[in-house]
């Protein structure tokens, strides 16, 4: 896996805009040789740097104010469910990874990442009140500049932080139905949610790329809030 820092920087979260802070984007590819991915597929097989093969490439960034989390969250994601292989055998797709440019005069060059975009995940930290406030300032630069069916995740990231929480948990849940898009809490320091986030996401994908014409549209929340329901059982 390739992990690739072309730019990051700091911006505020007190204006109302979304700060300049970094994209963090994944290249998400399915591999052709996964159980899961055992599918016709139109072309011919391509070679991932870790070298497998793959047919179909997505990317993935990470977005949301400075110090929501999002390097550590990706950190946490190669260094867990990527490096054990869990994440391959799940859902057949490798992701590689590097960091996008954070300082405002970089702006421009996050926005022509979001244009082929087909995921965003977008950070808010749970303890951190103006990067909450301004999601709704990023969804609107998402609509702006990313694809129409761009697949959208709202994460509260640092849900470990229980003492210096200070957004609810059913703030986030609200916001994310007023928008129409899937809600999880993340903590890149206990790992809670992390893996499924990035599975979640990818599933979404696939499943779009490679539905049969009378399958029945897969439900992201659906599936999100199934593994969370299982996730909390075994810990209990
Ligand atoms: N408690 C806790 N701290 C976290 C978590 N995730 C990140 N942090 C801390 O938050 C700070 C910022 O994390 P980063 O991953 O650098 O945040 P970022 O969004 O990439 O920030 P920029 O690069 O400025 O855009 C660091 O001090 C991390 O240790 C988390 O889940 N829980």
């Amino acid at each position: 896996m390739s992990r690739k820092k072309a730019a990051k920087g700091k911006g505020s979260s007190k204006s109302p805009k979304p700060s300049p802070s970094s994209g963090r984007t994944a290249k998400g590819l399915a591999a052709a040789g996964a159980p899961s991915s055992a599918l016709v597929y139109p072309s011919r097989p391509s070679i991932s740097n870790s070298g497998e093969f793959y047919d179909i490439a997505f990317k993935v960034m990470l977005v949301g104010d400075s110090g929501v989390g999002k390097t550590c969250l990706l950190v946490r994601f190669k260094d867990g469910a990527f490096l054990a292989g869990s994440f391959i055998s799940t859902v057949g797709i490798d992701f590689r990874i590097w960091d996008t440019a954070g300082q405002e005069r970089f702006r421009s060059v996050t926005h022509a990442y979001y244009r082929d975009a087909n995921a965003l995940l977008l950070l808010y930290d749970v303890t951190n009140r103006a990067s909450f406030d301004n999601i709704r300032a990023w969804l609107t630069e998402i609509h702006e500049y990313a694809q129409q069916n761009v697949v959208v995740m709202l994460l509260g990231n640092k849900a470990d932080s229980t003492h210096d929480r200070v957004v609810k948990r059913e703030e986030g849940e609200k916001l994310a139905k007023e928008f129409g898009v899937p809600f999880m809490e993340t903590s890149a320091k206990s790992g809670l949610n992390v893996e499924l986030a990035f599975t979640a996401v990818a599933k979404e994908l696939k499943h779009r790329t490679m539905k049969e014409p009378d399958e029945p549209k897969f439900q992201l929340q659906e599936y999100v809030d199934k593994e969370m329901r299982v996730a909390s059982c075994c810990r209990s």
